[in-house]
């Protein structure tokens, strides 16, 4: 396995100059674009990595599954009257729809359906940040994962979008906490600094039914695993997540700190990471190199 990630970074590197860094905040504005990580954890508990895999990145909107999975622990079916399970066709911090839909956002993988989920975990836990940390260092197995202050402070001074949604929903009374603090820790989540190999160990209880045998916690029942999955694979990569299925064919999540994450059903957790984004803010030669090695092992769920 380690030679065929070996033989797909190869593959991809020359694909490093075709995207651009996300480049909204300076403090990922700045990151060296030359860089290259990929991890696979299987479901009995073997690591395999190549290039950059132990180098932290910001994670971005991969922290929107950590929220929902924690809102899918605390509210069930409930939630499903504040935020949608439809994919958008529209960017990550569209707004055109959250208007005309009355301010339901169409799924929590979007910024405005990530911004309601965390308004619900808000409303749940007395330090949100933190029982959100504490739940992700528990998923990796690291306990000395943290936010990036530098990043959530940078993200809140050019919030304007993301504090848009949010009063526009607040306004449709779909949102019940202080709007910005609840963005506070919407970027403190997303400021979350993570490797490769903690991202793809975090989401093993994707691959293993609900169940992440390094900590020995059953996250989800295997019903809800299933359903989460369901959700990542039709909107995990906003306006490219037909393409995804397409290229890729597997439920994943994406950053623009330029991580995604994918789940083989029953196999594997893998997580990729190489910061140039392409125009739908994914990162471009990490498809390639999801679709390369999905390609090679037949792994895509569509058979
Ligand atoms: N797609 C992303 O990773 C977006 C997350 C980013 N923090 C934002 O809210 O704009």
């Amino acid at each position: 396995m380690e030679e065929l990630l070996r033989s797909i970074e190869k593959k991809v590197r020359p694909l490093i100059g075709l995207g651009k860094v996300a480049d909204y905040i300076p403090a990922l504005a700045n990151i060296d674009p030359n860089q290259f990580g990929i991890a696979i954890y299987s479901n009995d508990g073997k690591l395999y990595h190549t290039g950059q895999a132990k180098k932290n990145f910001s994670i971005q909107s991969i922290s929107k599954i950590f929220s929902l999975t924690l809102a899918m622990k605390h509210y069930g079916e409930d939630m499903w009257e504040r935020v949608g399970r439809e994919p958008s066709g529209n960017p990550f911090n569209s707004l055109v729809q959250l208007e005309y839909e009355m301010g339901i956002p169409r799924n929590p993988f979007i910024n405005a359906g990530a911004l309601v989920v965390s308004d619900m975990n808000h409303s749940r836990f007395a330090s949100p940040h933190y029982a959100m940390r504490e739940f992700i260092r528990r998923l990796a197995g690291n306990s000395k994962l943290r936010s990036d202050k530098v990043v959530s402070n940078s993200e809140y001074e050019f919030r304007a979008r993301n504090a848009s949604m949010a009063y526009l929903m607040q306004a449709f009374g779909n949102f019940e906490n202080d709007v910005e603090a609840v963005l506070r820790n919407y970027f403190d989540n997303c400021a979350m600094r993570m490797n490769c190999i903690d991202l793809a160990k975090a989401f093993s209880f994707l691959a293993n039914k609900g169940y992440s045998h390094h900590s020995g916690e059953q996250v989800l029942t295997r019903r809800e695993t299933t359903q989460v999955n369901g959700l990542l694979a039709t909107s995990g990569l906003y306006d490219e997540a037909g393409n995804f299925a397409y290229r890729v064919g597997l439920p994943g999540k994406s950053g623009v700190g330029g991580g995604i994450i994918a789940i083989v059903p029953n196999r594997f957790s893998i997580c990729v990471w190489s910061p140039e984004l392409n125009e739908s803010g994914n990162s471009l030669a990490g498809i390639a190199a999801l679709e390369a090695l999905s390609e090679s092992n037949g792994w895509s769920v569509f058979g």
